[in-house]
Parts: C-alpha cells; sequence; structure tokens
C-alpha cells in the first residue's frame, strides 16, 4: 500500500467509493447557446436553464462564446508556471493578507486537497473587505501577484477572464428572466465585483481511494463557470436523493453551477449543489473556475419579489462582504473547525 499524508485522508463517509453513483448516470443538461439566435427559441433555453437550476444547480454550455483558443492559451502558460519547482512558484504564494497568487495548501473543510492551485482577481486591484481582524470592517485594495515567469501568463489569464465574464453577466440575465424578474434585475450588485478566477492542477495520487482533489463543498458565489480538460473527477450530488452523478468532460464546453448567493436571492427556488473532485493514479487534470462574486457591501437575502405570506424568506441574509471575510479568516486561522457555510444562516423554523 502506498502512503499518503495523513493530512490528506478525507473521513470514511466522503471518500470516493462510499456514495454510490448508479451505472446509468442521468445527465447534466448540455445547453447549446447557439440557440439563442433564434427568436423562436429562446424561451425554451430559458426554460432549460430554470430546470436545471431547481433540480440540479450546474449545467453545462457549449457555442458560448469564450474563445477556445483564449483558454487553451490559459492552460498552456499555467502548464509552464506549475511545472517549475516549488521554489519558483511560492514566490507568489498567498498569505493571509493577500489571498491571491499560488497555494498548495487548501482545506476545503479540516481535510487538505490534492491539488496545487493559482487565483487572481478579475479587477486588479479589487476592493475587499478586510479579512484579518473581525473587528475591522474596513476595506483594502488587493492587487493579482503575477510570476516572472512565464511572462505571458498574465496576459493569457486576463483575456480569458474577460471572456468569461460577458458569459457569466449573459448567463446571469437569462437567469433572472426564467425566474420571471426583468433581465437586468441582479446588475447592481456587481458595482465592485469581487469575481475571482482560478487555475487548479489535481496531481495524479497514490490513493484515489482516500484523498479528493477537492473535498465535498457548495461554492460561496453567485454563479461559478468552469472549464475542464479531458480527464474528468468533478462529481455532483443531485438535489432530489443526494446521490453522486459525474460531470461528464464535453469538449470545449463549461460547466455552469450556481453559488449561494443565488440560492439566497431566490429563497431555495434555485439550488447550489454540493460538488468534489476525485482524483486518478495517473493522470493530471486542470479545470479553470471563473468565480462571479458580488460587490463586498451587496445583502445577500431573499429577493423581495421571489417571498410571499405562503413562502416566507427562509434565511436571515447577510452582508456579503463580511461573510466572505469571516469564511477566509476561519480558514486561516482555525482549522479545527468547518469554515462557515451558508446553512448556518437558515432561518430556524
Ligand atoms: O476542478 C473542478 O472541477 C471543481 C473545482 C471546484 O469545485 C472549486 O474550485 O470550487
Ligand atoms: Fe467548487
Amino acid at each position: 500500500m502506498k502512503d499518503l499524508d495523513p493530512s490528506y485522508i478525507q473521513a470514511p463517509e466522503h471518500r470516493r467509493d462510499s456514495n454510490s453513483i448508479p451505472n446509468q448516470p442521468e445527465e447534466i443538461r448540455v445547453i447549446d447557446l447557439s440557440r439563442l439566435d433564434d427568436p423562436k427559441d429562446i424561451q425554451n433555453v430559458i426554460s432549460e436553464i430554470g430546470d436545471a437550476c431547481e433540480k440540479w444547480g450546474f449545467f453545462q454550455v457549449i457555442n458560448h462564446g469564450v474563445p477556445l483558443d483564449a483558454r487553451q492559451r490559459v492552460e498552456k502558460t499555467v502548464k509552464t508556471f506549475f511545472d517549475l519547482p516549488r521554489e519558483e512558484k511560492i514566490k507568489v504564494k498567498r498569505d493571509e493578507v493577500n489571498q491571491v497568487g499560488y497555494h498548495d495548501g487548501e482545506h476545503t473543510t479540516n481535510v487538505r486537497d490534492w491539488k496545487e492551485v493559482f487565483d487572481m482577481y478579475f479587477k486588479n486591484p479589487v476592493v475587499i473587505p478586510s479579512s484579518t481582524d473581525p473587528e475591522d470592517e474596513g476595506i483594502r485594495l488587493v492587487y493579482n501577484k503575477w510570476p516572472q515567469f512565464p511572462s505571458d501568463l498574465r496576459e493569457a489569464c486576463e483575456e480569458y477572464a474577460r471572456h468569461a465574464e460577458k458569459l457569466a453577466f449573459k448567463l446571469l440575465e437569462l437567469i433572472s428572466l426564467s425566474l420571471g424578474l426583468p433581465k437586468e434585475r441582479f446588475h447592481d450588485y456587481f458595482k465592485e465585483q469581487m469575481s475571482f478566477f482560478r487555475i487548479n492542477r489535481y496531481p495524479p495520487c497514490p490513493r484515489p481511494d482516500l484523498a479528493l482533489g477537492v473535498g465535498h463543498h457548495k461554492d460561496p458565489d453567485v454563479l461559478g463557470l468552469l472549464a475542464q480538460d479531458e480527464v474528468g473527477g468533478l462529481q455532483v450530488r443531485r438535489r432530489s436523493d443526494g446521490v453522486w452523478f459525474p460531470i461528464r468532460p464535453v469538449p470545449n464546453a463549461l460547466v455552469i453551477n450556481l453559488g449561494n448567493c443565488m440560492e439566497l436571492w431566490t429563497n431555495d427556488k434555485y439550488w447550489s449543489a454540493e460538488h468534489r473532485v476525485v482524483v486518478n493514479t495517473t493522470r493530471e487534470r486542470y479545470s479553470i473556475p471563473f468565480f462571479l462574486l458580488p460587490s463586498h457591501d451587496v445583502e445577500v437575502k431573499p429577493l423581495e419579489e421571489l417571498v410571499s405570506p405562503k413562502n416566507p424568506p427562509r434565511y436571515k441574509g447577510y452582508k456579503w462582504g463580511k461573510f466572505y471575510a469571516s469564511r477566509n479568516r476561519s480558514k486561516f486561522q482555525n482549522q479545527d473547525i468547518e469554515t462557515l457555510q451558508v446553512d448556518d444562516l437558515k432561518v430556524v423554523t
């Protein structure tokens, strides 16, 4: 039996093999966005998105307008970066104050993830809440950290992120319409957006039965757009019964998933699904998520239009920046407790 550092060992109930995956996986919907060019089909696309958001909180899109060559450029340059010796990579290591750059020690809950990552904010510099002091409600400017080599990493990432952001807003409009709300209902929430772009590399792992690339979690954001390569490993938990399903890699597709903010805004009509990444013994895997995050001063609580006496608010709500900062703080300062989860904010009925 090959050795695995104990910090990576998942509790038995969270391991790859502890939750059965059906032999005939139900497919997560793949939606062709070029159908939006046909006025007669637009409403169908909107209803399919709404249905996927309700049942899964996940779907895939193809013909989405993010150019393949922009994505391939990121994949190529970032591989050059990850192949550098660790001493080089940690020159742009993230720290408690500035949580962008390289890191290889992320804990989703208490267990370490089998991966290394490179993070950057979409806006540079970005205005974010101060995250080190719980009493401090201040904000500060954070600058991305770029490595000297490869020198074209920055340009490749920035170009890709611009396309990803454009698509994220288009999807947000479609989601808004699917809820019967005006197309631009959410726009004002992103004046000082803290959107975040990440590149994950999952190396081959000697014990995929014990470790995970990313442990089970929900994303705290509004909406995520994820480019995954052909290796596979991402799994999502079905809302209706909690069974895990693989998200099949589809060439040049993007995986879209809703985060906690959307779940709260829609008062649980739409779902933010738990997901995780399983690893394997032979092939490294890359994924590139773009997380759409609101401005730090946005109140995240059920939208007035979506609550009624029959459907009262299920959440107390929170100020986004404060929630985000306390989540990051708990990750850094007390890794013995699970990080703050949005379900902790549910109104107990
Ligand atoms: O790599 C993946 O497929 C998913 C990564 C993920 O869930 C995350 O970074 O939040
Ligand atoms: Fe995630």
